[in-house]
């Protein structure tokens, strides 16, 4: 198989970043693995027929490979030579990936039962209560119990449509702080306002309550969560977790302890609001999870953090992905800009109604969504039992990284696969919901993302706002062929370098004033 990349492999930098936080702890942590490695023994595979790999290294197995370039783009190559379905040993972790949709498929689908478990992760451990969270669970009657609270309760449509008008008064907020920059001609990074407008909304939706200090607090521990990685040296090599050389341990246990903190003060003074007062706001997420007697005050901060965790960086950066792309592309960027004029005109501001009937705007969001899936490599699945994959045996307990990034890049099935090009969705049944696994930005079958329609949603009304209501300029000198798509590995892949943009009012004043969008530079 092929698998077509069009971004340039930086340097091993970013990973050993992820992996140490660009600490020289490394270098020791190095030489202590190597020594300790001497009386470490990997669990090996035992009988059957195993999937094609690379060579390995004595001890550490295949984990160099995550430690050159960037581990999405390392892992396609090694797709390309040896398959779809890539047998790994990352130190004592034994791996599959897979880089094809029909094996995709096949996990995801066919044996959706066997592979919808979550490996043991360092970071489950030390921040999310040892997997007693949504996103980390193995699968068990408890995540089985959170799964069904989180569809029927807080991620129901009509739960999502009942924060309608909060997401219009937050994207409008983030419009009115882009125009008072832009009025002073300041550029104004984008990703960092569209941060705070996510973390804006997920603390409403949360808590109700919108404080800065709080917002400030809970941005940083996302950022410290983001930045901490998949990849934890000592997850892979345990026994080097009690001398922590990396430090990482350590650091998660810390973001774990500053995050429950924070929320026990924020729950017991929700608990003590409830007993003064009956209240008839609008319930929000604490109220719903504080309500269901099933689950404990230690569980209900870690659903939470899930939401804080996985539903910021990935909608806001997808909008990031989208206005880099749209940039690049100016003549797609006005076939965007002359539908929305077409079916919206002038005289008012999209709303989140408009959505289903702007055909162009979907396929641009679906575009973007195939060739920048913020989670490249998804969130790591596990074997339950031994079974059979692509005619190879895949022994229980192996862990299952889903290369999303490659598979939608294949070139066996896509025309053109790193060109951007939202043509290619218009009068096609291909969707991103994980219903053809040919692009799965948000997973597919049991462990698919809970956050996607509220997230499809979210990303598409900010993108025609921006386009529709704001004319973007780039830094000046600089010309499209200026914007590049140069990726940093995370927890999420995000840009690397700030887009900074200056943004100004398209449309005339009395149509934001209509819309009940007020500014004070005017
Ligand atoms: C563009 C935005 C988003 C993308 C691309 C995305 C992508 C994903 C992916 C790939 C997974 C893993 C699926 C798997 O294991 O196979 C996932 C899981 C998850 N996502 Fe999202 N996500 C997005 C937004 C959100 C939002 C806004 C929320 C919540 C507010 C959210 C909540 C979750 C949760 C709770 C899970 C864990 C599901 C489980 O393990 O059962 N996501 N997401």
């Amino acid at each position: 198989m092929r698998v077509a990349l069009d971004i340039e492999v930086r340097d091993m930098e970013d990973l050993i970043s992820v992996l140490t936080g660009g600490s020289v702890q490394f270098l020791a942590a190095l030489v202590f693995l190597y020594v300790l490695l001497k009386i470490f023994k990997r669990v090996r595979y035992t009988g059957g027929k195993r999937p094609p790999g690379p060579p390995s290294l004595p001890l550490i197995g295949h984990f160099h490979h995550l430690l050159f370039g960037m581990p999405h783009h390392s892992l396609a190559k090694i797709a390309e030579k040896y398959g779809p379905l890539v047998w790994l040993e990352l130190g004592a972790v034994n791996a599959v990936v897979v880089t094809s949709s029909d094996v995709a498929r096949e996990v995801l689908k066919t044996q959706d039962h066997i592979f919808a478990s979550r490996p043991p992760l360092i970071m489950a451990e030390m921040v999310f209560n040892k997997g007693q969270d949504l996103i980390f669970s193995p699968l068990n009657d408890n995540y089985r119990l959170a799964r069904k609270i989180f569809t029927t309760e807080l991620f129901s449509e009509k739960r999502i449509d009942s924060f309608k008008e909060l997401r219009r008064q937050m994207t409008f907020r983030t419009l009115r702080t882009a125009f008072e920059e832009g009025h002073a001609d300041r550029y104004i990074n984008l990703a960092d306002l569209m941060r705070n407008q996510f973390l804006s909304l997920t603390t409403q939706m949360l808590f109700r309550t919108d404080g800065h200090a709080q917002n400030k607090e809970l941005l940083e521990i996302s950022d410290e969560l983001i930045n901490a990685g998949w990849f934890v040296l000592e997850e892979f090599f345990p026994l080097l977790k009690p001398l922590d050389l990396s430090g990482q341990v350590r650091r998660l246990k810390k973001i774990g302890e500053r995050y429950y903190e924070l929320m026990d003060s924020i729950i017991d003074n929700r608990l003590k609001e409830n007993s003064n007062s009956k209240s008839n706001t609008e319930e929000d997420f604490l109220d719903v999870l504080l309500a269901t007697s099933n689950f404990s005050r230690l569980q209900v901060k870690v659903f939470l953090l899930d939401i804080i965790g996985a539903g910021n960086d990935t909608s806001s950066e997808t909008i990031v992905w989208a206005i880099t792309e749209l940039l690049r592309h100016p003549n797609i960027m006005e076939r965007l800009q002359i539908e929305l004029d077409d079916v919206i005109g002038k005289e008012r501001l999209v709303e989140e109604a408009d959505l289903n009937n702007l055909e162009y705007l979907q396929a641009v969001v679906k575009e973007t969504l195939r060739l920048h899936p913020v989670f490249v490599l998804g969130v790591p699945h596990y074997s339950t039992e031994a079974t059979k994959v692509a005619g190879y045996d895949v022994p229980a307990n192996t862990r299952v990284i889903l290369n999303l990034y490659a598979i939608a890049r294949d070139a066996k099935v896509w025309e053109d696969p790193v060109k951007f090009d939202p043509s290619r969705f218009l009068n096609s049944p291909v969707d991103v919901r994980g219903h053809h696994y040919e692009v799965l930005p948000f997973g597919a079958g049991r462990r698919k993302c809970m956050g996607m329609n509220l997230a499809l949603v979210s990303v598409a009304y900010n993108i025609a706002l921006l386009i529709h209501s704001c004319t973007i300029s780039l830094p000046e000198g600089l010309t499209h062929l200026d914007v590049d798509v140069e990726e940093k590995f995370g927890v999420t892949v995000v840009r690397r370098n700030p887009l900074n943009l200056l943004i100004k009012r398209r449309l005339p004043l009395d149509v934001y004033r209509r819309a009940g969008l007020q500014f004070s530079d005017v």
